[in-house]
């Protein structure tokens, strides 16, 4: 398996048109893509269905909901019949919250995988401990990650500097990984907002199952080397 095979491209900053372009530009190699807020909320449903159905693509809704938990089943409802194969949700919202969620999973998704996010990759130490007043970031990690399992999540979204915590618990989780550039990038400060940044082999290598890459790819100057370098 490479890396690419692991890779969710997040079709970020690009209109509907641009999408289409991308991945026509990819030449059949992207085989799945996350979809998250900015395209969800201008286009809706029809544009999940239309990338499903134009590409045959893995598809990965990240709409990263969070509010009480029968908002959040009620929300999980409406997108019944979505060719999804994971969702994400805020492991913040709570056991109740992630519990409901993967009981509407269950009924409404029955082949989508829930995924809950720990704490964002444009978070580093000082951020955390701004928010949640917390030093011990290790313990909030395995809290959280032990709050998914309990809840019924099938996986987790973190950076892949976390993953150690995550499997000395051992809960079977899946892990979904953003926060990742290339070596260049990095060495060049490249990170954008993002700051628990890792390289693609290294969170590899650190055991993520998936990788989300957005920006790295879809403003790609060549978009063939950096799918070629993934390959290998
Ligand atoms: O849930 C996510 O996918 C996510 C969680 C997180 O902690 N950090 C994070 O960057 N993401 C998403 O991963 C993508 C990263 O994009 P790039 O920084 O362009 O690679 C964006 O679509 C984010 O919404």
């Amino acid at each position: 398996m490479s890396i690419l095979d692991r890779v969710y491209v997040a079709l970020d900053n690009l209109e509907k048109e641009e999408v289409y372009t991308f991945l026509d530009s990819s030449n059949g190699r992207i085989k799945a893509v996350k979809i998250g807020l900015e395209l969800y909320n201008k286009y809706g449903r029809e544009i999940v269905e239309s990338i499903a159905t134009k590409y045959k693509v893995d598809i990965f809704l990240d709409l990263k909901l969070h509010d009480i938990p029968n908002t959040v089943a009620g929300a999980i409802a409406s997108l019944e019949g979505l060719p999804i194969s994971f969702l994400t949700i805020h492991l913040s919202g709570g056991l109740k919250m992630i519990d409901s969620s993967s009981k509407a999973r269950d009924k409404y998704l029955p082949n989508c995988k829930i995924l809950g996010v720990s704490l964002l990759t444009s978070l580093d130490e000082n951020d955390i401990e701004e928010i949640w007043g917390i030093s011990d970031q290790k313990n909030l990690f395995s809290t959280l990650f032990l709050l998914a399992k309990k809840g019924g999540a099938d996986g987790i979204v973190c950076s892949a500097n976390e993953l150690e915590i995550l499997h000395a618990l051992d809960l079977g989780l899946e892990s979904m990984c953003p926060g990742i550039r290339f070596e260049d990038e990095i060495a060049h400060g490249n990170l954008s907002d993002q700051k628990r940044v890792l390289t693609p082999s290294d969170a590899t290598e650190a055991g993520a199952d998936y990788l989300v890459m957005g920006r790295s790819l879809t403003k790609a100057k060549n978009l063939a080397k950096r799918l070629e370098e993934l390959s290998s």
